[in-house]
């Protein structure tokens, strides 16, 4: 029995060939999400975390190149032969993509877009499969679902349709669920009801989740640790009320010193900072915020091994000079990590 996390991601790297070079989209991630834990990404925009998400569930392209592990219940699906890993990816773990519309099949009704994935990795039958279709559609907060199943995804409201695709991700009872920014092409009414619907379910199907979001106050609402993203790299992590009230890593404290909404939960988006993310075919050695962090040293931009401080329970700054809070931790209780 793996007593280990359920997913841990260890020196993820996807890089993808472009036109205007290999774009290091994400460059050395780590991190884990414990048993039934709701895990937050956040980043500014182009900071890998849709390309980290889309990896992690597999749907890399011909283009990409992916490095490191992900090890998903005691097994690195990178390592998996491909008969095996595909099993996983769509079964165990499944995903809520940003825009409905594109990832639900518009010729394709209902369902068949329901039942699919349950006759294909279940082995259910066809009237099994639509017994449990239905129950799934009513689970969402969709009515009529045995007219709704005659539909085709054009037939339904954007707030439907984000509904339909979190009924066919829980179709094959995943362990765990991804959301790539799930709200983002939402009317602001119904962004707060799809949001309770996926922690409810999270909830009541025992899942762990990782939740992409370029809003904060979403982040701090919903979920229990957080990775912040910067330039292809994870700049902290840890309990997400740890890291938004005392944040230990500068590009952090940048994200939540210019969002003052945040305490609120009101319209926290991502403020502007200064500067801009670094050439992603070419990024700087050493710290890549160095250039647009107001403590930085020369030392931040040497070549060497970033290192990882850990600075309280679960909590990592990949910081040399992480930020020095009273009453935060004792002196002497931050260590290198490595
Ligand atoms: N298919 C692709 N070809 C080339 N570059 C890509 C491709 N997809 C993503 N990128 C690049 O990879 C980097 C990370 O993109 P990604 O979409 O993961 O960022 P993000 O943090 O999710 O941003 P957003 O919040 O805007 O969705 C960006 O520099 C982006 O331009």
């Amino acid at each position: 029995m793996n007593s280990g996390p359920l997913l841990s991601v260890r020196e993820l790297r996807t890089h993808i060939r472009s036109p205007r070079g290999v774009v290091r989209a994400v460059d050395g991630v780590s991190f884990d999400v414990g048993a039934g834990e709701s895990f937050g990404v956040v980043g500014e925009s182009g900071s890998g975390k849709s390309v980290m998400a889309r990896t992690v569930m597999g749907l890399s392209t011909r283009q990409t190149g992916v490095s490191g592990e992900i090890v998903f219940k005691g097994r690195d699906l990178l390592a998996l032969p491909k008969s095996e890993s595909r099993n996983v990816w769509g079964k165990e773990i499944a995903m809520v993509f940003q825009d409905p519309g594109r990832a639900l099949n518009p010729v394709v009704r209902v369902e068949r877009q329901l039942t699919e994935g349950m006759r294909k990795h279940l082995g259910k039958s066809r009237s099994e499969a639509r017994g449990r279709a239905l129950e799934l559609l009513k689970e969402v907060g969709i009515s009529d679902p045995e007219r709704r199943l005659h539909n085709y995804p054009h037939e339904m409201s954007g707030g439907m349709r984000q509904r339909l695709m979190i009924a066919i991700a829980l179709a094959c009872e995943p362990d765990l669920l991804i959301a790539d920014e799930p709200t983002t092409a939402l009317d602001v009414t119904i962004q707060r009801q799809i949001l309770d619907l996926l922690r409810r379910v999270q909830r009541t199907h025992g899942m762990s989740m990782i939740l992409i979001s370029h809003d904060l106050a979403v982040v701090a609402g919903q979920t229990d640790r957080v990775g912040v993203m910067y330039a292809g790299r994870i700049a902290e992590v840890g309990a997400t009320r740890e890291v938004f009230q005392a944040p230990r890593h500068r590009y952090t404290e940048a994200l939540l010193s210019t969002t003052p909404t945040l305490d609120h939960q009101r319209h926290a988006r991502f403020p502007l900072i200064d500067g801009a993310l670094p050439d992603p075919t070419q990024p700087p050695p050493g710290c890549r915020f160095e250039s647009r962090c107001h403590a930085a040293s020369s030392a931040c931009s040497s070549d060497g091994h970033l290192d990882v401080v850990a600075v309280g329970e679960g909590h990592l700054v990949w910081c040399m000079n992480p930020v020095q809070h009273t009453n935060a931790v004792p002196a002497g209780g931050e260590s290198v990590v490595r």
